[in-house]
């Protein structure tokens, strides 16, 4: 395994250079875009990394799945009034089909989506953001995990298009607290600072039918059969189909460079690369997941 994941770094690093660094916020706009790393978690217990697997970044939309795991464990099946199960096959952070749609967001995974869940947990916790990073922490088994202030004003400041769809939705009555206040929240999640080897052990319970790497049950392994699928179907926004496609595996990205994909019943993988495509998925991450996903023949679709 060190050797396959020695050459697909290798490989992986060579397309760096043919994306692009997030620049909607200054703080983003900064990191240095030679970067990158991965790790790979077994349901055994096993770590395996490559490049710079310690290397903390903004996880960005990574977030979206601890948020709605935290949703799902509080509110079940009714969450689903709120929020789609479809993909939208429209940028990340689009406001068409809110319009015409009456303000439920197709799925939990674009930007529209992932501000009604963190507006269900401002509702459920009196203090949202500490429940959030305290779960987060639990989930990677680390307990300095931090949110990058710099970054979450930064977006605070940036926040007129995440804004406007959390006011759309309130408006057609499918936003309860005060937006500003959500807004601040989920900013905050997005900011959180985790590397490949945290959110490989974060997402492991994924991986294991809903048993985290301490042995917590995090999800029912319904739940989280469940979930995978949403993944599969809505993780990569527009690019969804083409991730099945190239990779065949459950996967969430975010506009830090991170991806995280589950290999069902085996393994968790996080790579990073902070240079994206059109889509803002990371572009040498998709190859890396790509070539490590046929070498090893890990699609979930034969
Ligand atoms: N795709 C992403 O990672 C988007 C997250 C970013 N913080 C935003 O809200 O626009």
């Amino acid at each position: 395994m060190d050797d396959l994941l020695k050459s697909i770094e290798c490989q992986a690093r060579k397309l760096i250079g043919q994306g692009k660094v997030a620049d909607y916020i200054p703080a983003l706009a900064k990191v240095d875009p030679n970067q990158f790393g991965i790790a790979i978690y077994s349901n055994d217990g096993q770590l395996y990394h490559a490049g710079q697997a310690r290397t903390n970044f903004s996880i960005q939309s990574i977030s979206k799945v601890f948020s709605l795991t935290l949703a799902i464990k509080h509110y079940g099946d009714g969450m689903w009034q709120r929020v789609g199960r479809e993909p939208s096959g429209n940028p990340f952070n689009s406001l068409a089909q809110l319009e015409y749609e009456a303000g439920i967001p197709r799925n939990p995974f674009i930007n529209a989506g992932a501000l009604v869940i963190s507006d269900m947990n401002q509702s459920r916790f009196a203090s949202p953001h500490y429940a959030m990073r305290e779960f987060i922490r639990r989930l990677a088994g680390n307990a300095n995990l931090l949110s990058d202030q710099n970054v979450s004003n930064s977006e605070y400041e940036f926040r007129s298009r995440n804004a406007s769809m959390a006011y759309l939705m309130k408006a057609f009555g499918n936003f309860d607290n005060d937006v500003e206040a959500v807004l601040r929240n989920y900013f905050y999640y997005c900011a959180m600072r985790m590397n490949c080897v945290d959110l490989a052990k974060a997402f492991s319970f994924l991986a294991n039918k809903g048993v985290s790497h301490t042995g917590e049950q995090i999800l029912t392994a319904r739940e989280t059969a469940q979930v995978n699928g949403l993944l599969a179907t809505s993780g990569l926004y527009d690019e969804a189909g083409n991730f099945a496609y190239r990779v065949g595996l459950p996967g969430k990205s975010g506009v830090g460079g991170g991806i995280i994909a589950i290999v069902p019943n085996r393994f968790s993988v996080c790579v990073w690369s902070p240079e994206l495509n059109k889509s803002g998925n990371s572009l040498a991450g998709m190859a890396a997941l790509e070539a490590l996903s046929e070498s090893i023949g890990w699609s979930v679709f034969g």
